[in-house]
């Protein structure tokens, strides 16, 4: 058989037909749902008399619209009466159609796609969809994972086959080792900065190179998290020890002769030697430094020694966005990053809330003090069992005695769907994803940046260079 890539063994392996239109129909093992793309998907079914097609593919839990805060009080401690409909109607829904939830009360609860890998519900070599951009996470391990609108989560849930096109296969080598300071986030927002937010349109990322192969499954998720903000449809990493170490013993994880017999299949989750990729970057390390975005975009992103841009120096093109984003951030052209001052610190999100960022912000802050400038800073963990980890590793009490505000699992402050918001003009250090206007709350100035980097910031009061500290 001819040389082939990882995406396209995932692909040839999942696919059930292909359509005249040049479309294809692909199998999916597992459906991830939660309370904000799901309504209409089950209304449609219920109004066709349609029961889903294989309920033990799925599962829903919510967290977008879920309060970090009085999580004792179950769904009644939701103050917003839209926020409160969504999490109901998702546990109406699943009860319905059978449909496994994990609840808001259960310990294993948190955002999607934090729970899915800690679970063993993500597995090497599945196709996962889930109404929700950010499922390019769990490309992490070696899987074919996309995001998906509400029609096709219906037909998911209907069909257990999704329509979709097949991508160009593109491969990011990151070359060297990054050094002291920079991290995962510092990889992939650099990349969406040199390649654009329309960069990988088209692509299916491989991310490849001696750096991602030395990274954990945690900072593998945080990389592929993002592929969709370098506007690719799914982000992959091919499977390796790092994976199967990983993946062994979680909960939904196969074992024994069943597991021996996943393995066989696993191993085969790389790229061939001679696979051709329609398109590389080389991305060389060495010279990388913290990277913090000044703009509305991803892509308007710098290195933590690097100024907001000079109109003049801009092509034509980028001009007026780049006055525009500059305009809504409060920002002059040609300012210095570092030594502004900020509001608020959001240290959470799918992207950069799993211990090994927590630990990271722990080791940072311990015995020392949130600036007093900071009106907030918010430690929210990605998933209830990382909650509890980190309060058996006596990291809250670090937190806590720092000044953080340590919370319940949940997507929280990374969008404005719940009680934690941004107020106009805030400015906000952020360990999310997405920086575009109002994300965190009307009028609310995004700095997307590093676990690590938010720490530092939240300590100075001001964005600084975490090397420094
Ligand atoms: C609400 C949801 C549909 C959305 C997404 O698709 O990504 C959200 O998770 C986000 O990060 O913007
Ligand atoms: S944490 Fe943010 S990016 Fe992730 S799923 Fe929730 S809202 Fe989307």
């Amino acid at each position: 058989m001819a040389a082939r890539t990882l995406y396209d063994k995932l692909w040839q392996r999942h696919l059930v037909d292909e359509l005249p239109d040049g479309s294809a129909l692909l199998y999916i093992d597992r459906h991830l749902l939660h309370e904000v793309t799901t309504p209409q998907a089950f209304s449609g079914l219920r109004s066709a008399g349609r029961k889903p097609w294989r309920i033990p593919a799925n599962v829903a839990v919510p967290d977008h619209a879920v309060p970090t805060r009085k999580r004792e009080l179950g769904v009644a401690g939701i103050a917003d009466r839209v926020a409160r409909k969504q999490v109901e109607t998702l546990s109406r829904n699943c009860e319905e159609f059978g449909i496994p939830l994990i609840e808001l009360e259960d310990a294993r609860q948190g955002i999607v796609h934090v729970v899915g890998p800690e679970q063993g519900l993500t597995l090497p070599g599945m196709t996962i969809v889930c109404g929700d951009s950010h499922t390019s996470t769990h490309g992490a391990f070696a899987t074919l994972a996309m995001g998906i609108g509400t029609s096709e989560v219906e037909h998911v849930l209907a069909t257990q086959t999704l329509r979709t096109q097949k991508q160009k296969n593109m491969r990011v080598v990151f070359e060297g080792q990054p050094g002291f300071g920079v991290t995962p986030k510092d990889l992939i927002l650099a990349l969406i900065g040199r390649i654009g937010t329309a960069g990988g349109n088209g692509y299916a990322i491989e991310y490849a190179g001696a750096a991602i192969r030395n990274l954990s499954m945690e900072g593998r998720m945080t990389i592929c998290n993002m592929s969709i903000e370098a506007g690719a449809r799914a982000g992959m990493v091919a499977y390796d020890r790092v994976t199967e170490q990983y993946v062994e013993g979680r909960p939904q994880a196969p074992v024994g002769e069943r597991l021996e017999q996943a393995r066989e299949y696993w191993r085969t989750l790389v790229s061939d030697a001679e696979a051709d990729f329609d398109r590389e970057e080389h991305f060389p390390l060495e010279a990388l430094v913290p990277q913090v975005t000044w703009g509305t975009s991803p892509e308007m992103v710098t290195g933590i020694d690097g100024k907001t841009p000079d109109l003049s120096q801009l092509a034509p093109e980028k001009r007026e966005s780049a006055r525009r984003a500059l305009d809504y951030m409060g920002l002059e052209p040609g300012r210095p990053l570092k030594g502004l001052s900020i509001d608020k610190v959001f240290i959470g999100s799918c992207t950069n809330a799993r211990m090994e960022d927590l630990r990271a912000v722990a080791n940072l802050v311990q015995g020392q003090k949130v600036h007093r400038s900071v009106k907030q800073a918010l430690i929210v963990p990605g998933s209830g069992q990382v909650r509890l980890q980190a309060e058996r590793e006596g990291l809250d009490m670090i937190f806590r005695n720092a000044g953080f505000e340590w919370r319940a699992a949940g997507c929280s402050m990374c969008l404005g769907m719940n009680d934690d918001r941004l107020n106009p003009g805030e400015r906000c250090a952020s360990t999310s994803n997405r920086n575009f206007e109002g994300r965190q709350g009307k009028g609310g100035r995004t700095h997307l940046m590093s676990p690590l980097m938010a720490a530092a910031a939240a300590l100075a009061g001001e964005i600084t260079d975490v090397r420094e500290v």
